[in-house]
């Protein structure tokens, strides 16, 4: 990822701020250069002979509340923007997320899109909290470099050649933990990894010993002790530059106090070098010692904004922040086409990548359409494509005969209620659903004695895995959206219930006027569809009308 790019998202992610942020910055600067100052006034006090004038006082007391007032103003304002800054992280890439493809989405791993928004988040937290500390020490110690040169130049290039010792000291060990800040961001990968192994796999893990030990004793420990080693052995590189810093300064103010005489320099210079320095030596400690912080910070920001700039490609006109649900009609549709469409995965290693296609296929209002095949033939990849979640990346896709442009995906998405085979269960209802209606829904799908809508939301979740899919139907239901598409639903169901759902609830939601698309492998029950449609190896080979024996007057279906 090229440098100019990451610093682009970092700009635009700030500009808001900038205002603010240089406001803070600038106050807090102009209290660390009266701080240098006050000194510079109590140096200038201490030889002012026996009493003390009443310009020198009140310069002390202006200079006083001046370096408290910009030290506690700049800081407050810093951190209260710096929180807004990390919030505004925070929504850019959730947002980006919820706008980027899907296929872009299932390319990152889970885990290193969490270890982006938990870890690196954080780390550019901890370092905007502490962002005017650091300015306001860069300030008193240029305001106090600027006192010592008016004091003497001696004493200024001596404490110049001390710094400058002390940075290449500090640039040295900086370097290598740069290089190992990098490896540390590849363990907290592999951790979360393996945090995400520990709690969705927990039960997996308890029954099989090896693996728990494998992820337990070999990956997980070895992602977290790798973590700390690099940490430590970095921590101890800075802690030894900065006490080989401390020494050089101690050196530097033994050298001027052994050697005044030779170098003519009088008392009065002395004493008010020796104050500076040492007060100095703070706030040059706490830039060293923020140098690790500002790299660690430096590199999770280059790793946000990377996943910001591979998430760039958002689809267009999908809103976030608008209420449009509560009042938007809900959608029709007459028929939908893939005409010519064609869908690749990206190769990995030296395996053939999966093609599905070309495919030619028309989807009408009110069918009750099975989509059947083997594991793998590409019945999910196909509804991707029909639902418009997948770009094809030939042919097109139609709504009632119209192309659906990029533009239009999210409100052509609209028409579909889903429940994929790797669903998300929500706890709640949204628009376009009418609560009262649950109840009887609820009922039907046999779990109103476990389960009941409480304003918008439902009880509980905690349901058996057949249960938790009866009541994603039933937010299917009542999402009163023209078309419905599951992703072998039945799979978890009982036998009663199996027959249940393909016998009556299929043919009931049809009889609503819903369009349904199921994938199913159930062919106990292909003969309750209107049209079955077999893939093989990402094609269509059979599109079949089911046929019905006509009924005889009076039979009973
Ligand atoms: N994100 C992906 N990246 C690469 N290949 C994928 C991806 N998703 C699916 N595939 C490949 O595409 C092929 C079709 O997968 P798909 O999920 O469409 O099959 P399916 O017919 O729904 O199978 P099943 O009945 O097992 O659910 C598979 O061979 C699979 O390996």
């Amino acid at each position: 990822m090229k440098q100019e790019k990451i610093f682009g998202v970092v700009f635009r992610l700030l500009r808001p701020f900038w205002p603010v942020v240089v406001f803070a910055t600038v106050v807090g600067i102009l209290g660390g250069l009266a701080t240098a100052w006050l000194l510079a006034t109590i140096n200038a006090g201490l030889h002012d002979g026996d009493t003390i004038s009443f310009s020198l006082l009140a310069r002390f007391a202006g200079l006083c509340v001046l370096s408290v007032a910009g030290t506690a103003i700049s800081g407050a304002i810093n951190s209260i923007f710096g929180q807004r800054i990390i919030a505004a992280l925070r929504k850019d890439i959730s947002a980006r997320i919820l706008r980027a493809p899907i296929a872009a989405l299932e390319a990152h791993r889970s885990w290193r899109l969490m270890s982006v928004l938990t870890g690196d988040v954080d780390t550019v937290s901890a370092f905007t909290f502490n962002f005017s500390g650091y300015a306001i020490a860069l300030a008193i110690t240029i305001g106090s470099f600027a006192y010592l040169l008016s004091l003497s130049t001696v004493v200024f290039l001596l404490a110049v050649v001390s710094l400058a010792l002390g940075i290449v000291i500090n640039m040295i060990s900086q370097r290598a933990w740069i290089r190992d800040y990098q490896e540390v961001r590849v363990a907290q990968d592999e951790l979360h990894k393996q945090y995400r192994a520990i709690t969705d796999g927990a039960k997996e893990l308890k029954i099989s010993r090896p693996r728990r030990e494998r992820v337990f004793g070999v990956l997980l420990s070895g992602a977290a002790d790798r973590i700390a080693a690099l940490k430590s052995r970095a921590m101890r590189l800075h802690w030894i530059a900065d006490a080989a810093g401390s020494a050089v300064f101690f050196v530097m103010i033994g050298l001027l106090l052994a050697c005044r005489k030779q170098l003519g320099i009088d008392n009065a210079v002395i004493s008010g070098a020796v104050i500076v320095l040492l007060y100095v030596k703070g706030p040059v400690e706490q830039i060293a010692g923020a140098l690790p912080v500002f790299d660690q910070a430096r590199i999770s920001f280059a790793r946000i904004a990377a996943l910001s700039a591979e998430l760039d490609q958002h689809e267009p006109n999908i809103p976030l922040l608008a209420d449009t649900g509560g009042n938007a009609p809900i959608p029709a549709i007459q028929s939908i086409e893939l005409r010519g469409v064609t869908y690749a995965f990206s190769a990995r290693d030296d395996i053939a990548p999966f093609i599905l296609g070309p495919i030619d296929f028309t989807i009408h209002a009110g069918e009750l359409l099975f989509i059947v095949g083997e594991n793998g033939s590409g019945k999910t990849t196909l509804i991707k494509l029909l639902l418009g979640l997948y770009m094809p990346q030939q042919g097109s896709l139609l709504h009632d005969g119209i192309v659906v442009m990029p533009e239009d995906r999210d409100r052509y998405r609209q028409l579909f209620s889903t429940i994929f085979s790797d669903y998300y269960l929500f706890d709640d209802l949204v628009y376009g659903a009418l609560p009262e209606e649950a109840g009887p829904h609820l009922q039907r799908l046999g779990i109103a004695h476990k389960v009941r809508l409480q304003d918008d939301h439902f009880t509980t979740t905690d349901l058996s895995t057949g249960q938790r899919k009866r009541l994603a139907l039933v937010q299917a239901w009542l999402e009163r959206r023209p078309v419905i598409v599951t992703d072998e639903w039945a799979a978890d169901q009982d036998p009663d219930f199996r027959r249940v759902f393909y016998e009556e609830l299929l043919p009931e939601l049809k009889a609503q006027g819903r369009t349904l698309i199921v994938i199913s492998h159930d062919d106990r029950y292909f003969h309750v569809a209107d049209r079955i449609v077999r893939m093989e190896n990402g094609r269509i080979v059979e599109d079949d009308r089911v046929q019905r024996p006509r009924l005889v007057e009076g039979e009973v279906p």
